[in-house]
């Protein structure tokens, strides 16, 4: 040990300088990451199980008129406004994208991801397929654009089934749209297949995509 010390400080000098010891690697700058794709795909399931295996990620709260749903709660899985709450946030700027999703609104408040990317974390959105091309809009390359499917179609609509959340004519709406929303890949930077049973993998996919973001040597640099 102490003859590689001495080593080292033979080095130092010979350089005329000390060896720095610092990192190499610059600081990672803040991820802003969204998670889209047709609705039942399971964008929930996988941003609540991304959230245990990644809690130093932040993750914005969605505001919706939409009704909650028996296991939801409010302030964690969505902040359920009423209509004209919704739309006095439109009117003082508040949302960085809203839409009126099967007539219901649901919208991103600006703040929760300004006031994370000032603090220097991570931040994932959950948006529909509308709401990323908004986002896209305003933040571009720099934020990582995920695209969620299914194995199948077939898949997706078993899986919106078994929900038991929607009512028959909602159902083919959501079909319908899910087939429009799939063309639509193509502006997205990764795809990540959501199988039956296969959560953990889906999850595990993204997480590797985070870490491959921060390993890249010209990060995006997500701003509001
Ligand atoms: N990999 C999976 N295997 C089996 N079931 C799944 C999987 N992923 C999600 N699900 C189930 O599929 C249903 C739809 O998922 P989820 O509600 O997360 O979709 P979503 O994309 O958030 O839908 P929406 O946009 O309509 O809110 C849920 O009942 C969920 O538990």
């Amino acid at each position: 040990m102490e003859l590689q010390e001495l080593r080292l400080k033979e080095i130092e000098q010979a350089l005329g300088s000390p060896l720095a010891t610092g990192p190499q690697a610059p600081p990672p700058k803040p991820l802003v990451l969204v998670i889209s794709g047709p609705s039942g795909v399971g964008k929930d399931a996988v941003i609540n199980r991304l959230k245990e295996v990644r809690d130093e990620i932040h993750f914005v709260v969605t505001a919706t008129t939409r009704p909650r749903r028996p296991r939801e709660v409010d302030g964690k899985d969505y902040f359920f406004v009423t209509r004209e709450q919704f739309e006095a946030m439109i009117r003082n700027n508040e949302l960085l994208e809203y839409a009126i999703v099967y007539g219901d609104f649901k919208g991103i408040p600006k703040r929760q991801v300004r006031d994370c990317l000032v603090k220097g974390f991570d931040v994932v959105l959950r948006v529909d397929v509308q709401g990323a091309a908004t986002i896209r809009t305003i933040l571009g390359s720099n934020a990582v654009f995920i695209f969620l499917v299914a194995e199948s179609e077939a898949a997706l609509v078993k899986r919106l089934v078994a929900r038991k959340t929607e009512t028959k004519d909602k159902l083919l709406l959501r079909i319908a749209t899910a087939r429009e929303e799939l063309k639509r890949m193509n502006e997205f930077d990764y795809v990540v297949v959501n199988a039956e049973g296969q959560l953990e993998k889906a999850v595990s996919l993204i997480s590797h995509i985070i870490d491959a973001e921060k390993a890249r040597v010209h990060q995006r640099e997500a701003s509001l």
